[in-house]
């Protein structure tokens, strides 16, 4: 079975389309933050510089207010000074002189990147030194003269002042135009660097959401299939073990059914029965009842494996529901627990699987096949299949075993009679005679005759004669122990085989059988006949001979003898 992934659900459309640029849009990201960061050491820069000019101008400004101020008080300190010669005025005004002469000399100097500027600094500056300078020598004058020149001073000094203040003004302004123009174009680089940073991180941070996320959606499909995969793996591996496990129990069964034709009786047909449940179920036990002829009652006839639940020895078929119902019965938690009363009545059926399958082969109930296992995943089925399987071959192998031993008892017995045919003798006679020779043990044959049957056949009919050597056969069987062999020789003709039995002891039981069957009698249409007697032949291994051949004739002629004696009598060898 070929497995196929599932490809899962399609991705959305926009990720579709982007996978191709997936790699260019990395790369578009990782060059817009590149340039973000470029961007953002250089607009640093800039915005640095730009505040610095923007330093730069109110420096400049704050410069000529200081030069203002420091000249207009140098002016009220010098003029306060002329008009009451105060000291502390004076002390003043030497104070204000050289913050007076710092501010120009600063501004020349803050000016020098603006030539405009910077010659209205320097002019500025020329005014200012040149009104200090007037200043101090309206102070000496003062000192010498009190009033020397004051109204003509006071003119140029006003008009002096006035350009100083105008210059200043001058450069004020203009220095403010280059503060306005500073700042706005620092705010302009600062708005342009917020965008850029904005858009620059905006730009990258959308696209590697959009990669992220189809990588996102491509390892959560990757995962599904891995899990996908792996599960089918997992099924394969437990279907491709299921498969191996159910052709090493098909060989195994194969096995079974080849052995089972070959079982010589049905004790080899239970063992090998047995050896193969304890292959195909070895976590099962059970046991195999047979049915007596009579069918009131089954009897265990073998066991296997360790049963789930005990089972009793003895069972009466109507307290097994397969044997009630003529089949299987089965139980376990999918299909109830209709517990069969040979089984443990106090053991709950919980977790327990049990089968009974009953043995019938041809229409025929022989018995019992009981299996119980404790419960495990999924396998009560195959398990009950092979049950059954197995317990189909063992009815038909027993009932296959029970008429062959049918056909093989039929093959070596007289149907008239009921006593062993001569083909069982020859087969039999050899085997007994070496077994007693190995041992050192004695042998006897005996040949008996019925007498003059052929005037009974003639006096009261073959059909009387056949019910005549019928009971005759019955009387002999019932005189011989079970390690004899009695058998119908032909005819009228009987032998019988007495193994470990000498000499003395087969005169004894000879005279036995003579006097038994010599006053058989037999009911035939409502008329007693017979008795009948016998004349016996008696040879013993060793004495008499040590083949088959030369002891049943050896007794030939000994029986020979006691006809020609008289008859009704034993005559030994
Ligand atoms: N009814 C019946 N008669 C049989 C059977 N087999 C052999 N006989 C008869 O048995 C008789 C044997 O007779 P014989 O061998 O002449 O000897 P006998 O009459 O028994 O006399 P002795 O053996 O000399 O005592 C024959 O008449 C056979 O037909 C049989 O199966 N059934």
């Amino acid at each position: 079975m070929a497995w196929h992934p599932d490809p899962g659900p399609p991705l959305p459309d926009t990720l579709t389309r982007l996978r191709p640029y997936r790699y260019p849009s990395m790369a578009l990201a990782a060059g817009l933050l590149l340039a973000v960061g470029v961007a953002m050491v250089w607009g640093i820069a800039e915005l640095k510089r730009g505040i610095t000019w923007v330093d730069h101008s109110y420096r400049v400004i704050s410069e000529i207010d200081g030069g203002q101020v420091a000249l207009l008080k140098s002016e009220s300190a010098a003029r306060g000074y002329r008009r009451t010669g105060a000291a502390a005025q004076q002390a003043d005004y030497l104070l204000i002189v050289p913050q007076v002469l710092e501010h120009p000399d600063n501004l020349v100097r803050l000016t020098d990147d603006n030539p405009e500027q910077n010659e209205r600094a320097r002019r500025w500056r020329d005014l200012v030194h040149t009104r200090l300078g007037e200043l101090e020598r309206l102070m000496d004058d003062t000192q010498a003269t009190g009033t020397a020149d004051e109204a003509i001073n006071r003119d140029v000094r006003f008009s002096r002042m006035r350009r100083a203040s105008t210059l200043a003004n001058e450069m004020r302004v203009v220095e403010r135009k280059l503060l306005v123009q500073r700042r706005a174009t620092t705010d302009q680089r600062a708005t342009q660097l917020t965008m850029f940073v904005v858009l620059g991180t905006a730009i990258p941070v959308v696209l590697l959401g959009l990669l992220l996320t189809g990588l996102l959606r491509e390892n959560g499909r990757a995962r599904k299939l891995e899990r996908e995969a792996r599960s089918a793996m997992r099924e394969l591996e437990a279907s491709l073990a299921q498969r191996d496990r159910l052709s090493e129990q098909r060989r195994i069964l194969g096995i079974y059914a080849g052995m089972l034709q070959s079982a010589e009786d049905v004790t080899e047909a239970f063992s090998l029965t047995v050896e193969t449940l304890e292959k195909l179920l070895p976590q099962a036990g059970g046991r195999f009842y047979t049915l007596h002829p009579s069918a009131d009652i089954a009897d265990t006839a073998a066991r296997f494996g360790t049963e789930a639940i005990a089972s009793a020895d003895v069972l009466a078929p109507n307290q097994c529901w397969a044997l009630r119902r003529g089949q299987p019965h089965r139980t376990d938690d999918e299909h109830g627990h209709i517990k069969c009363q040979h089984l443990d009545q106090a053991v709950p059926l919980a977790g327990i699987w049990t089968l009974c399958v009953p043995l019938i082969a041809h229409g025929t109930s022989l018995g019992m096949l009981h299996v119980s296992a404790h419960e495990r995943d999924g396998t009560a089925n195959n398990d009950t299949t092979l049950v059954e399987a197995i317990a189909e071959q063992l009815s038909l192998a027993i009932a296959n075993l029970h008429l062959r031993e049918t056909l093989r008892l039929q093959s070596l017995r007289d149907p008239l009679t009921g006593l062993f045919n001569r083909r069982y003798l020859e087969e039999n006679l050899n085997r007994e005679l070496q077994r007693c020779a190995r041992r050192g043990l004695p042998l006897t044959v005996m040949m008996l005759d019925v007498d003059h049957f052929k005037s009974f056949n003639d006096e009261y009919g073959h059909a009387a004669g056949d019910a005549l050597l019928s009971q005759i056969g019955q009387t002999l069987g019932s005189l011989v122990r079970e390690e004899d062999i009695a058998c119908r020789y032909g005819g009228e003709e009987f032998t019988v085989v007495l193994p470990e039995a000498g000499a003395g002891e087969a005169a004894l039981r000879a005279e036995g059988i003579r006097s038994e069957i010599g006053s058989t009698t037999v009911t035939h249409l409502r008329s007693t006949l017979g008795p009948r007697t016998i004349s016996i032949g008696v040879a013993t291994f060793p004495a008499d001979g040590d083949t088959p051949a030369q002891l049943l004739a050896k007794a030939d002629r000994a029986l020979y003898e006691a006809k020609a004696q008289g008859r009704d009598r034993v005559v030994s060898a």
